[in-house]
């Protein structure tokens, strides 16, 4: 194996730049070949090389090694660990958050793969036994900083599709990786679930790393931080838990509506806030709604959430969906035509999260079938369930944004706690046609308005049905309404 791998090393080099070969297939250990199963077992250092190699480097590994061995061998990365004899030296490892018991940010997650337009291996993530030890240990801290971060690689500002829906988001979060801690501190952007808030402050994490390898990034959930709160308190350790959290120079922090009623929470992350904003040091939050919005936050997190710039990102429009199947079928490698992703994108109009699902449905259909052009009719056939479940195209996501647009008030307010008439009204208008053109239950259409009791539901479907009735202003906004959603 030793042979081969010396011998892959100097083919992939006739192949690839020097400096491909130091980023990315040096620091890789062959850790076993198994002659019976022909599986070649391959460690890489850290999570981001694995994904990468995996992504780019697999294809080339296993012919070399199938024309090596002699027979089709499949290539398996694994992550080295002293387990597997591949390890990195101490030194190098990332250490843990100290004895606070603060919880190490998990790696991205397993089977995701960087787009080629992740961070390059430019100026980090170099472990050639050619290089200075200086350079060497700078590249290690690199590695390391990527590994504490928990971003995910994948997700960049340049495979973030912009549209009218997101541009203002993207411009601020862009404004922010270049100069964090001075433009706009905290950034806040909020929106309805699966819009992409999670893909941008993750953008702006990688962007910030490969200007700045050593910076002290970190995204976290706002789940996460309560339970490292809760870890901190069990095991006394707020001082571990402080020194982490308010040394850092980006905190990005996901879904803070989860911080809900958590008191103890909340008030650290006040003290977090206050170190990190008095040391121009860069907060970026999400949500589901607008800070006013946020039910039992305190007041005094409120009105500094409130105090940088605060930013929606709205449903994408019918143009920006189709750029994104056309962008994430590229990515697969698969040739959509435009037909194709308009059908999908007409039918599917909530959110990117429920573009991505179809995509990977139709592709996968296509594959199992054998059908190697897509066309609306396998689309048609391999989303079946979901349109005859999105009855006719309408979803309540759809409908949320459509009353919205009609009442000019913010999408947001659909699940808002917020109640004064002038936004109550249409939240019910929203609910009634929500009950009456989809088949969602009212348990269901309560959790999509900000999770409210079926009995709020019911309530707001008879009292409409019933103005409705008598108020022909009414009745003639809800037919406009009715077909809008229907057309
Ligand atoms: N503009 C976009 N371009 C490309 N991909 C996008 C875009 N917006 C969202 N996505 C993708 O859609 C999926 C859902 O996005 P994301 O997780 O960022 O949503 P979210 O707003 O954080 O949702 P939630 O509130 O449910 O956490 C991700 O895979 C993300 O990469």
């Amino acid at each position: 194996m030793k042979d081969f791998w010396q011998s892959c090393i100097q083919r992939l080099e006739q192949d690839l730049p020097p400096q491909q070969i130091s980023a990315w297939i040096r620091p890789l250990v062959p850790v076993a070949y198994d002659e019976a199963s022909a599986v070649l077992r391959v460690a890489a250092p850290n999570r981001f090389k694995l994904d990468w190699v995996r992504k780019n480097f697999s294809h080339q590994i296993e012919s070399l090694a199938t024309e090596w061995f002699d027979k089709p061998v499949q290539v398996s990365f694994e992550l080295a660990t002293s387990a597997n004899g591949a390890a990195r030296t101490p030194a190098a490892a990332p250490a843990g958050m100290g004895a606070g018991g603060v919880t190490p940010p998990a790696a991205p997650a397993a089977g995701s793969v960087p787009v080629p337009a992740a961070p390059t291996s430019q100026g980090r993530a170099v472990h050639s036994p050619s290089l200075s030890p200086a350079v060497a240990a700078s590249n290690a801290a690199a590695d390391i900083a990527y590994d504490r971060s928990s971003l995910n690689t994948d997700l960049t500002f340049d495979n973030f599709v912009t549209g009218k829906a997101n541009q203002l988001a993207r411009a601020a979060a862009i404004q922010v990786a270049q100069n964090p801690g001075v433009s706009y501190n905290p950034l806040f952007l909020y929106g309805g679930v699966g819009l992409g808030k999670t893909h941008l402050i993750h953008a702006i994490g990688n962007a910030l790393l490969k200007d700045n390898a050593s910076a002290r990034v970190r995204y976290v959930h706002a789940d996460q931080y309560v339970s490292d709160v809760v870890k901190a308190y069990q095991r006394k350790a707020f001082d571990d838990f402080k020194r982490y959290y308010h040394s850092l120079d980006l905190l990005l922090i996901d879904d803070i509506q989860f911080f809900a009623g958590k008191n103890r929470t909340q008030e650290e992350f006040f003290y977090a806030f206050e170190a990190m904003v008095a040391k121009r040091k860069q907060i970026i939050i999400t949500s589901d709604t607008y800070p006013k919005e946020l039910a039992n936050i305190d007041s005094r997190l409120i009105s500094r959430f409130d105090s940088g710039l605060t930013v929606a990102i709205e449903p994408p429009e019918l143009e920006m969906r189709v750029a994104i199947l056309l962008r994430k079928a590229e990515t697969e490698n698969v040739t959509m035509p435009e037909e194709v992703a308009f059908f999908i994108a007409k039918h599917l109009r909530s959110n990117v999260r429920e573009l991505e699902g179809a995509l990977r449905k139709v592709l996968a259909y296509a594959r199992f079938h054998g059908r190697e052009v897509l066309t609306v009719e396998v689309c048609k056939e391999a989303l079946k369930d979901l349109l005859s479940v999105s009855n006719g195209q309408i979803t309540v996501e759809n409908i949320q944004k459509t009353v919205a647009d009609f009442y000019k008030i913010k999408v947001a307010d659909m699940y808002s706690k917020r109640r004064p008439a002038n936004i109550a009204m249409p939240r019910q208008v929203a609910m009634y046609l929500a009950k009456e053109l989809t088949q969602k239950s009212l348990p269901e259409i309560g959790d999509l308005f900000g999770g409210r009791d079926h009995t709020t539901v019911l309530h707001a479907v008879r009292k409409i049905s019933d103005a409705r009735s008598k108020n022909s202003e009414l009745n003639h906004a809800l037919h406009v309404l009715e077909q809008t959603l229907k057309g």
